[in-house]
């Protein structure tokens, strides 16, 4: 099973004074859960673990659009540098798709696909499929579906977060950031109905549910 950093549901995290917080933001939020040096920390390990797994052959990273995009750059970072500062190097392309099945903070049930690159183009691919969060398991298991149709050659999942919910469908990714507890998370390009994607580089929980469509 895929090892993790658990933040426990009794995670005190961090007063919101104590970080660079954007005005406009300051009376939605509870505190930081994840700083951002630990999420770096984190990504550049499961960097690491990733590329002994899946190492020599050509990998196909996937990024999940929106909330996957900052992850998803950090830790191509970390496997670039590890491309570049060790004897072994695995040549690594990038392809992109934009899923969405929330509204608020709760999902809709349905998961559209709504843009991105021609899954066909992974067919016989080793591919990497990076995602921000998985709560209920639903964008991933539907995702997954629609990549076994295009018979890529393997197919791992890398979430930053996977959350502890009585919703989950008991899915799990093959490399996890960080198991988190049952809040509605923003931040690191984490958001609510769009907003708090520019909330810098850490992870908070959102308490004030002000930002309704
Ligand atoms: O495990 P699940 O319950 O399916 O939830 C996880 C999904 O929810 C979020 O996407 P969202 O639909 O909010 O779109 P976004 O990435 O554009 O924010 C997140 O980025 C995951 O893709
Ligand atoms: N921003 C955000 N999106 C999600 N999608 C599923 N769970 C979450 C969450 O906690 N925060």
């Amino acid at each position: 099973m895929a090892s993790y950093l658990q933040i426990h549901d009794d995670e005190k995290g961090y007063d919101l004074d104590l970080f660079c917080v954007p005005r406009h933001y300051e009376k939605d939020l509870d505190k930081v859960i994840i700083p951002n040096g630990l999420i770096m920390d984190r990504t550049e390990r499961l960097a690491r673990d990733i590329i002994g797994d899946m190492g020599s052959h050509h990998i196909v990273a996937l990024c999940v659009l929106k909330g996957g995009y900052k992850f998803f750059a950090d830790l191509l970072d970390y496997i670039k540098a590890l491309n570049q500062n060790s004897d072994k190097s695995v040549p690594l392309t990038v392809d992109f798709i934009r899923v969405k099945s929330y509204c608020n903070d709760k999902s809709t049930n349905d998961v559209k696909v709504i843009g991105g690159d021609e899954l066909s183009n992974l067919s016989g691919k080793n591919v990497l499929i990076v995602e921000d969060i998985v709560e209920t398991g639903r964008t991933m298991q539907t995702l997954l579906s629609l990549l076994s149709k295009c018979n890529p050659k393997m197919v791992k999942v890398v979430s930053l977060l996977v959350k502890r919910t009585p919703r989950s469908s008991g899915y799990r990714p093959d490399y996890i950031g960080f198991e988190v507890p049952d809040a509605f998370l923003v931040g690191y390009a984490l958001d609510y109905n769009e907003y708090f994607r520019d909330l810098s580089v850490r992870i908070a929980i959102l308490t004030r549910r002000r930002r309704t469509k």
